[in-house]
């Protein structure tokens, strides 16, 4: 049975004239990793920073263990290990000067720091680098060492701002991979734009966009929810559209060019290789059949017109 870590009620913010959120609402599961995905300027970051108690909210409650971040935030930010978008980092310090300062920060006993620095260390696998200066580590380790600072007083929950910015397709995977494990133990929420991301890591899923919840859900549910309902044929020649009609489950065709025809369909898993074996039949000189994948401003937009969430 898994427990409710942290909670927002009608969270609503503005900086200035313009609401950057407005009547958020999610709960956070006390393990696996809650995506929360938007486009530039959607309102991720704000939300994260007043999960974190970094921003004050204009309206609205944060919950961590159910402690109120407006009421009582010292007790609250015990709780969480926070990594914004720009990984607070002392590049002039080695691995371990960095954590030993970070431990100090979150008032960890000086008894229990060398045991915090190795979990945290080993945990991200940085061990070997516990000499190194920061300056001098990869993109993909420096990030490791956020990740380090984020856990090191073993926190119940992870917030984690694009963690994976800037890094490059391996670091990427590694980084991923490390998060996953990091999960096991404890909740993360981790923010990002990149559709794939979420959907390669996490659980659950709150999408915002200009400043609402357009969708929140389980993963699979968010899945399902996109799931591709039209695919392109190529073939030498257009064939007959009445016979590609006749298939079933196909609820409407489009031409592109003189080769190229998109298929709307209904939910039917069978379509492709009914369309296949038609073609065959038919000698439709089909070169390529491939589902559309729907982009992120695709999903924003069909989510935006069917709100299934507030
Ligand atoms: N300090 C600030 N002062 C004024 N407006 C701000 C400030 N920070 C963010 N905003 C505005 O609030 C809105 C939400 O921004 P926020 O940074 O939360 O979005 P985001 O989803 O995290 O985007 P990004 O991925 O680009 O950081 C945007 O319109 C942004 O311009």
């Amino acid at each position: 049975m898994t427990e409710i870590i942290a909670k927002v009620e009608n969270l609503s913010h503005k900086y200035s004239r313009d609401w950057a959120i407005k009547n958020i609402n999610f709960e956070v599961h006390n393990k696996g990793i809650l995506g929360l995905l938007g486009s530039n300027g959607a309102g991720k970051s704000t939300t994260m920073n007043i999960l974190c108690g970094v921003v004050n909210q204009t309206e609205g409650d944060a919950f961590i263990d159910g402690i109120n971040m407006r009421t009582n935030p010292v007790e609250a930010k015990k709780l969480i290990g926070f990594l914004p978008q720009k990984a607070p980092l002392h590049v002039e310090l080695t691995v371990d000067e960095y954590l030993i300062h970070c431990a100090h920060l979150r008032s960890i006993p000086s008894s229990s720091i060398k045991t915090a620095l190795e979990y945290a260390k080993e945990k991200c696998g940085i061990t070997h680098f516990s000499k190194r200066v920061l300056r001098n580590l990869s993109g993909g380790y420096q990030q490791r060492v956020g990740l380090a600072q984020s856990i090191i007083h073993n926190p119940k929950l992870v917030v984690l701002d694009e963690p994976t910015n800037g890094l490059d397709p391996n670091q990427i995977l590694e980084v991923r991979k490390l998060i996953k494990e990091i999960a096991e133990e404890r909740a993360v929420v981790l923010s990002t734009h990149i559709l794939p991301e979420v959907q390669a890591t996490c659980d659950n899923i709150v999408m915002i966009e200009n400043g609402k919840i357009v969708f929140a859900d389980t993963m699979h549910a968010f899945n399902n929810y996109i799931e591709p309902n039209s695919l392109i044929m190529e073939m030498t020649h257009l064939p007959d559209l009445e016979e590609v009609k006749s298939v079933e489950g196909v609820s409407n065709i489009e031409i592109i060019n003189n080769s190229q025809i998109r298929v709307v369909f209904s939910n039917d898993k069978n379509i492709t290789q009914q369309l296949i074996k038609k073609s065959v039949d038919n000698s439709w000189s089909l070169n390529e059949i491939y589902l559309e994948k729907t982009s992120l401003d695709g999903v924003f937009a069909q989510l935006s017109g069917k709100t299934k969430s507030n």
